[in-house]
């Protein structure tokens, strides 16, 4: 099936290519889905999706009239497509539900230790011959509260590797589930409690318009001095301007982000000759207790070999018009 791959990058166009052996007939591009780009998708019946592309409404449009049926996205989160305009256009939509929650969860770890421990200073430092340990003192995560938000199989995996490292934890999420709290002793609490208890936050819930800017003024009001937030889910989920209010009253100690507001066309490509237009993460970015990664949480060997396989099955089952069982509807 004639298939246009939008957003490919360096990093994932291998993957594809080894798990489409030659099946599908795919047409990589390396620009995002834009409603200046789906034009470029003309001859295609289905087109591939990466978490940057832009599948809203008027794009939908542009793409119905090409005559594209099938959205495979090579993501899980699918706040980025207008699941509503699909259904009504009859473009059907599937996802990559579980690629690695691992490489998410690890990521998160990474940022929390290298938050915590200075690690970015540290080795700085040490390139400059400047040995000196003054302003790198980290605490220890044994016996601290972390505050994990959404459960789900990303979440599940952190409280794994915090129970691991001594931690406690909190957590909140609509669907409580038994195991994490027989296996790991975690505490379900509602937000504002998790908020005031927590040393670290740490998110991992969908984006939709119920948890959209879920960490703002009023909850970072209720949250630790000096708390620690970490962000490698949506970026929608936290309001940016009260979090660098937060930093700079030093409510907030330490905040990784691996998910940033308005990342569309920052995140994911080379901007290093460009001058910055965005003030806010420009702000964000003069912090020297702030860790931002360009939403690489997902970038394993492991995460991309998953999501090509799935991807490219997805194609497969709606070519043979049979279920994938990784449809996405708008419930
Ligand atoms: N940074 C990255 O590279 C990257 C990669 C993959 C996924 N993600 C993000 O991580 C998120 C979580 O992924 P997952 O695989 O763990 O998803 P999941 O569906 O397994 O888990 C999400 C959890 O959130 C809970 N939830 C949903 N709405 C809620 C609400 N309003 N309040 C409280 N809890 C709620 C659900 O009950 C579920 O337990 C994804 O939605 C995606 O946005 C980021």
């Amino acid at each position: 099936m004639k298939t246009t791959i939008y957003s490919t990058h360096k990093f994932d166009k291998p993957s594809i290519e080894n798990a489409n052996k030659g099946k599908h007939q795919l047409n990589f591009l390396e620009f995002r889905l834009t409603k200046e780009t789906a034009l470029l998708a003309e001859g295609s019946k289905a087109i591939a999706l990466f978490s940057s592309d832009d599948a809203s409404s008027e794009v939908l449009d542009i793409l119905h009239k090409l005559g594209i049926k099938f959205i495979a996205l090579r993501s899980a989160g699918f706040n980025h497509v207008d699941l509503e305009k699909a259904a009504e256009l009859n473009i059907k939509v599937a996802r990559v539900p579980a690629y690695s929650p691992y490489a998410i969860a690890e990521h998160t770890m990474a940022l929390i230790l290298a938050l915590n421990r200075r690690l970015i200073k540290a080795h700085n430092r040490v390139r400059e011959q400047n040995f000196s340990l003054n302003g790198l003192t980290g605490f220890d995560l044994n016996g601290k509260t972390v505050g994990v938000i959404g459960t789900g199989k990303i979440g599940s995996v952190l409280v794994k590797i915090l129970h691991g490292f001594g931690c406690n934890i909190l957590a909140q999420d609509i669907e409580e589930s038994k195991d994490l709290i027989d296996k790991y002793g975690v505490i379900y609490s509602d937000c504002a409690t998790l908020c005031k208890h927590a040393d670290i936050i740490s998110l991992h819930v969908p984006l939709k318009a119920s948890t959209k800017h879920l960490i703002n003024k009023e909850h970072i009001a209720l949250m630790k001095s000096g708390v620690m937030l970490i962000n490698t889910s949506r970026g929608g989920l936290v309001d940016t301007k009260a979090v660098i209010e937060g930093l700079k009253t030093k409510k907030i100690g330490y905040l990784g982000l691996d998910v940033y507001e308005e990342e569309e066309g920052l995140f994911f490509e080379d901007h290093s000759d460009d001058i910055l237009q965005d003030d806010v993460i420009a702000r964000l970015m003069t912090f020297n207790n702030v860790l931002i990664t360009s939403h690489q949480a997902f970038l394993t060997k492991t995460a991309l070999t998953n999501i090509a396989e799935t991807t490219i099955y997805n194609l497969d089952c709606f070519e043979k018009q049979k279920p994938s069982g990784n449809e996405i509807s708008i419930n």
